[in-house]
């Protein structure tokens, strides 16, 4: 038996400018993806009965287990679990090789930090870490890029998941450049958890998050977008960030304040108007700026340094009232898909 353990970062989008929808419904976007240290564990293994199982344990904030999602995701038919999608696509390769008798049954355990249909990516990162994975147990030598290329097949966000760091995304938000290497750092946030990784170097980014019981559908928020007739009301021509821009994203902290942008805001604020508070009071306790990621419903806050991001946290539960668990502090920007651990050895189990 063989068993190779992978990991993938969740993602803010620093920047993200939607552009008008084409002939498939697809919206060509120009973003700035920050991955942050808050991972997705994926361990593939090969076994006896042929066909791919999945496990999935969605983990909350605190790192307790959510039963109930972790239910719902292993509920999940194999076509549509973003992870089990990811180690089809190379099994259909590894049957071709000297590989095929073990890619014939293969189980996977997907380990979920990343809240889900939180606007950060948890899917896509579980199918990353998922090809990344699967690429070793099979010795199928693929490279990163052509990794992203499959990736792309799987949705939108997963070659970002791959690359990490601070990366520009074109076309669907999966063409990527690297504008700033990521970090290793263990996966755990900051804090909702004790404290298992140590920022602050240089120009690191501390991210104090707010996260939602209820997701938020990716299409429906774009769907809103549409009915708006766009951004503001409007469509305009997508550019790519020019090169101050980019330099003040991939910056320390400071040079982010007012930097940050996301034309999913207002439609995401109308299906759910209690987010604007959130920022707001993120903004109220001296965040360096707020966001909403992505599709939302997650509200990232930037803080100065660690320390401030507690004291953004802490604030957000003082003027919120959410739950403890519903506020954790990650670091950014983290390395993107990576090798965590493999094994070989006899015997097999079903
Ligand atoms: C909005 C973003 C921003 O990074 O992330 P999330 O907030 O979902 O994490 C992404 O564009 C989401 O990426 P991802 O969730 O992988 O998208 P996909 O599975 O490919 O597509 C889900 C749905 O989103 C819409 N979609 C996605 C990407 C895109 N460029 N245009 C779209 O219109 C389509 O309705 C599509 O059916
Ligand atoms: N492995 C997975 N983890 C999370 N969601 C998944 C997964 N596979 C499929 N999905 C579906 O994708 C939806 C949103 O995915 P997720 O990546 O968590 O959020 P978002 O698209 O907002 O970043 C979920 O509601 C779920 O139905």
């Amino acid at each position: 038996m063989r068993e190779v353990t992978a990991s993938a970062p969740g993602k803010i989008n620093l920047l993200l400018r939607v552009g008008r929808p084409g002939a498939d419904g697809y919206h060509p976007l120009v973003t700035v993806f920050e991955s942050v240290d808050l991972r997705e564990t994926v361990t593939v293994r090969t076994v006896r009965s042929p066909g791919i199982q999945v496990r999935t344990r969605a983990r909350s904030a605190d790192g307790s287990v959510d039963e109930a999602a972790s239910r719902q995701l292993d509920a999940l038919p194999p076509e549509r679990h973003l992870a089990a999608r990811a180690a089809r696509a190379l099994q259909r390769l590894a049957s071709a090789g000297p590989w095929a008798s073990t890619a014939a049954g293969v189980r996977l355990d997907v380990d979920k930090r990343v809240p889900v249909a939180g606007g950060m990516a948890g899917g896509s990162a579980d199918a990353a870490a998922t090809l990344l994975a699967c690429n070793e147990l099979w010795g199928l030598g693929l490279d990163l890029g052509q990794l992203e290329r499959i990736g792309r097949t799987l949705g939108a966000d997963v070659p970002a998941c791959l690359v990490g760091g601070i990366a520009l995304g074109t076309g669907r938000g999966d063409r990527m450049r690297l504008l700033r290497p990521g970090r290793p750092g263990s996966g755990d946030p900051v804090s909702g958890r004790p404290c298992a990784t140590s920022r602050g170097a240089e120009g690191d980014h501390v991210w104090a998050l707010a996260l939602s019981d209820m997701g938020l559908a990716t299409p429906a928020v774009f769907d809103e977008l549409d009915a708006a007739g766009g951004p503001g009301g409007g469509w305009a021509a997508l550019a790519e960030p020019d090169e101050r821009l980019t330099g003040r994203l991939t910056g320390p902290a400071s040079a982010l304040a007012g930097a940050l942008a996301n034309d999913l805001t207002e439609p995401a604020l109308r299906l759910r108007p209690d987010l604007g508070e959130t920022l707001d009071a993120a903004r109220r306790a001296g965040a360096v700026d707020a966001v909403l990621s992505g599709s939302g419903p997650t509200v990232a806050a930037l803080a100065r340094d660690e320390e401030h991001g507690r004291g953004l946290a802490r604030a957000w539960l003082d003027l919120l009232g959410p739950r403890e668990a519903d506020v954790i502090v990650v670091g950014g920007p983290a390395e993107g898909a990576r090798i965590e651990a493999e094994s070989s050895s006899a015997g097999g189990r079903d």
